[in-house]
């Protein structure tokens, strides 16, 4: 087979998952990431529809569902965190359906635990520069190495270095959707259980939920706000702005919350936004997960898009026998629709939360309501657009 040597830029979801197929049809990957060892965070992350039937093929689903978060259910709070409503965990989520909900850091360190024995992985590195040749791509390294490979994929994120190397400058592919998210570990300080909190204020929402059995919780902040100016790599400004955009909340829970970000050592903080591009690949050079298609946090289907599409980039080139050209080509025409249909699911990312105190007091009284309305009724549109959209594939039987 031709082109068996791939350096995949990312160890989070979409270069794990790649590489873990890419072995199995006997592909030799190589998988550079950032950090110094495998990423913490993330909230829980959905696997939804088709992206299940993938998780099934890769032998990971047992995995996952033994992570699974097991959540019971939630309790939309006031300032003083007095219940406004609470609901079961199967009221928004879609697991009677057989969809699954994980840590996004349960589901990298199981793809990581599958592939550390037969993935040659680089930590703590990134790539600097890439030229294509004829025979291949030749990469230098920023700590200094320089080695040729068959093949590069970018599988690294929202502001991916490879699409930056090979396609050109974020801001032609990025589509801000005017709001924020930012994501860290806490104590459990309210005692949850396997049970999330709700909290809105105008243009903000906050959610805390307990992990590691019980014995943390991860908190999750959204605030709508137009583009702003920051360093996306500069986490000590991230947690600056999050201080200055929350300092006026009134919820009993937000002075802890705020103090915890300081000192969390997962603290992650992002645009919502989408990357829409009109090509994936450019010669040996292909894309990724987020890096070519993020569908934003707002879509919950970051995670399904990253694994189905490792799973479709695999199973071409390992049928198109290393012939990377036909193989790239059928992985975008396979993959087009099902993106393009899931990155709708974002919707009006300002409607999530509600912007005035009147908007508030109305989703306030809504909100109370919920318990009473039959699911059907409450949910039943946004759930079907949903399930439409994460079924939206025909997955082929790449099986060699
Ligand atoms: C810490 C973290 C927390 C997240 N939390 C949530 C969440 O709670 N909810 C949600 O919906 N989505 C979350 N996401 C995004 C979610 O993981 C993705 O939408 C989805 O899983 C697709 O994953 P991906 O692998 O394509 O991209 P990502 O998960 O973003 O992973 C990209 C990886 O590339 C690495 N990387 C970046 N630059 C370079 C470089 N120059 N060289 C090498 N490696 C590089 C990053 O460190 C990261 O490990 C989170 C992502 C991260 C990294």
């Amino acid at each position: 087979m031709k082109n068996q040597n791939i350096l995949i830029s990312g160890g989070s979801i979409a270069g794990p998952a790649l590489a873990h197929l890419l072995s199995r049809y006997g592909f030799r990957p190589t998988v550079v990431e950032r950090t110094p060892r495998l990423r913490e965070g993330g909230y829980k992350v959905d696997i939804r529809g088709v992206a299940v039937e993938v998780a099934r093929r890769m032998e990971i689903l047992p995995d996952i569902r033994r992570a699974s978060t097991n959540m019971r259910g939630g309790t939309f709070v006031a300032n003083n965190n007095k219940p406004i409503a609470t609901m079961p965990a199967d009221f928004f989520n879609s697991r009677a359906q057989g969809d699954d909900e994980i840590m996004r850091e349960d589901l990298s360190r199981i793809l990581y635990e599958r592939t550390r024995q037969t993935v040659e992985y680089i930590f703590g590195d990134s790539i600097a520069s890439i030229e294509q040749g004829e025979e291949g791509v030749a990469v230098t390294f920023e700590r200094g190495e320089s080695r040729t490979f068959d093949l590069v994929v970018g599988a690294d994120g929202l502001h991916s270095n490879v699409r930056g190397l090979a396609f050109g400058a974020e801001a032609d592919f990025i589509r801000h959707l005017d709001a924020y998210v930012s994501i860290f570990t806490t104590s459990n300080f309210l005692h949850l259980e396997h049970w999330e909190l709700y909290h809105y204020a105008p243009g903000k929402f906050v959610s805390l939920y307990s992990s590691r059995d019980s014995s943390k919780a991860m908190s999750f902040f959204f605030f709508s706000s137009p583009q702003l100016d920051y360093d996306y790599r500069d986490s000590a400004q991230q947690k600056q702005l999050l201080a200055t955009h929350f300092a006026t909340d009134k919820w009993q829970a937000m002075p802890h919350l705020l103090k915890a970000a300081w000192d969390a050592p997962d603290f992650y903080f992002d645009s919502v936004s989408q990357i829409q591009m009109e090509r994936w690949s450019a010669g040996r050079i292909t894309l990724l997960g987020d890096a070519a298609y993020c569908p934003s946090p707002a879509s919950g289907q970051g995670t399904s898009l990253a694994l189905v599409g490792a799973y479709v980039l695999a199973g071409e080139l390992a049928k198109a026998a290393g012939d990377y050209a036909s193989a790239f080509a059928r992985y975008e025409q396979v993959m087009r629709g099902y993106v393009s249909v899931n990155q709708k699911l974002a919707g009006a990312v300002k409607d999530f939360v509600p912007q005035t105190r009147v908007q508030l007091w109305l989703r306030t009284q809504a909100i109370r309501l919920l318990p009473y309305l039959p699911k059907s009724l409450a949910v039943n549109k946004m759930m079907q657009d949903t399930q439409r959209a994460t079924n939206a594939i025909t997955l082929e039987d790449y099986a060699s």
